[in-house]
């Protein structure tokens, strides 16, 4: 086997605050983000929202030191990663591939193959996979891979989803392990997961399997755990006006709290690193609303980073991805038939002659209404709360 190489797909984040709003607009440009049926929709409504969000998230990027610790976490797990693997008798060459900030997926693509790289691993940083993150990430890497005949003769395999993996699933169990400990009757603590939420629809109507995942994740990781702690699964980081994976975040911490839990571990469940999500939503805002429902003690298991256990997963997981059959991106971009992912698929109204006709003048429409909504600060999207 010739130079080994291995790509870390991971979401990015804005290093500093003047990167928050180009961020968000590379991010709302995603089809798989915002799921639209007209394309040219896309960029306009991108540019729109991302305007809008801009100021909020930056005063949430200012609590946590002015930027997302995403890159930093992301390259020293790439270096941990290479030690171990060269421990364990395998040299390759580390790659980090971002999707909506530097370093872009595209620079991790044409620093391996300056480096002659003949065998690639792809692996994401999302244990469990989504339709809106491991599933984007692989749609461009499909793209780049068509696109760039230099790519043609590199040998690849990607690992769809791990978070079965027996290393992750106890780095999280002693990551757990270390908060519950911190209280003088641990087994009666209650375990709080919180996982990145995504649209119900992404789930009913497009197949994607991030739910079951998330939810298989939970009852392996309290498996693993062993203990007899009453646990809560809910979702966290709803954006926009539709109905997201249930139940909230917020709304099960009311509810415990109205039950009387006084004591809580919550477990970030869909990252591998600290960010936003994890030391502001979660260390801030939802420490806030659980302490105002009378939970008292509110302690957060850490993410993975560079804990040895987990680092040592991902290499078991690289070095028997290369001696199984390789798996490639047509295959688990098509994993389901069931999974819809934009652009490629037709919307189904458009199906019909009159039906496109139809949609082109609703859109029309649409679009008429949102401009004069931003230029009078008065309409519907004002007054369901998407607009303020
Ligand atoms: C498994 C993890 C993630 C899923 C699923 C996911 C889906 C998803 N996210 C948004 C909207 C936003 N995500 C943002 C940041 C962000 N999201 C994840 C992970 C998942 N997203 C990460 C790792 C990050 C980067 C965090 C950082 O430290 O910078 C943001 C920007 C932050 C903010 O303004 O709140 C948005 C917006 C959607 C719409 C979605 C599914 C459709
Ligand atoms: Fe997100």
């Amino acid at each position: 086997m010739g130079r080994v190489g291995v790509l870390l797909l991971n979401l990015g984040g804005p290093d500093k605050l003047e990167d928050v709003g180009p961020f968000l607009y590379n991010l709302f440009s995603d089809p798989e983000i915002i799921r639209l049926p007209f394309r040219w929709m896309q960029k306009p409504l991108a540019w729109f929202i991302a305007t809008r969000r801009k100021k909020t998230s930056q005063a949430n990027y200012k609590h946590i030191g002015g930027g997302s610790p995403l890159r930093r976490i992301t390259e020293e797990q790439g270096e941990a990663l290479k030690a171990q693997l060269g421990a364990m008798g395998k040299e390759a060459n580390i790659y980090v591939g971002m999707r909506y900030w530097h370093p872009y997926t595209e620079e991790a693509i044409a620093l391996l193959t300056q480096d002659n790289i003949e065998s690639l691993v792809i692996l994401p940083l999302y244990p469990q996979f989504s339709i809106s993150t491991s599933g984007s990430s692989f749609r461009l890497l499909d793209r780049l891979w068509q696109e760039n005949p230099k790519l043609q003769p590199l040998e690849y395999t990607v690992i769809p989803s791990w978070y079965k993996e027996p290393g992750y699933l106890q780095a999280m169990a002693e990551l757990i392990i270390q908060q519950l400990n911190q209280y003088p009757n641990p087994d009666e603590v209650h375990i709080f997961f919180s996982a990145h939420g995504v649209p119900k629809s992404y789930v009913e109507e497009a197949g994607d399997p991030y739910q079951q995942e998330i939810e298989e994740c939970t009852a392996l990781i309290m498996q693993t755990l062993n203990r007899p702690n009453p646990h809560t699964l809910a979702y966290q980081s709803r954006v926009g006006p539709v109905e997201w994976l249930q139940p909230y975040t917020e709304d099960a911490l009311k509810a415990l709290g109205a039950q009387g839990v006084k004591d809580l571990v919550v477990v970030p469940i869909s990252f591998v690193s600290e960010h936003i999500e994890t030391l502001q939503e979660i260390d801030i805002e939802y420490r806030e609303i659980a302490e105002e429902a009378g939970i008292h003690n509110f302690r957060r298991a850490a993410a993975p980073n560079t804990h040895p256990v987990f680092i040592k997963a991902l290499a078991d997981l690289v070095i028997d991805s290369l001696e199984r059959p390789s798996l490639k991106l047509s295959q688990v971009t098509q994993m389901k038939k069931r999974v819809k992912m934009y652009p490629q698929e037709q919307w189904e109204w458009g199906l019909t002659t009159s039906a496109e006709v139809w949609n082109g003048r609703i859109a029309m429409l649409g679009f008429i209404a949102l401009i004069i909504e931003l230029v009078t600060g008065q309409g519907l999207l004002h007054m369901i709360g998407l607009l303020q």
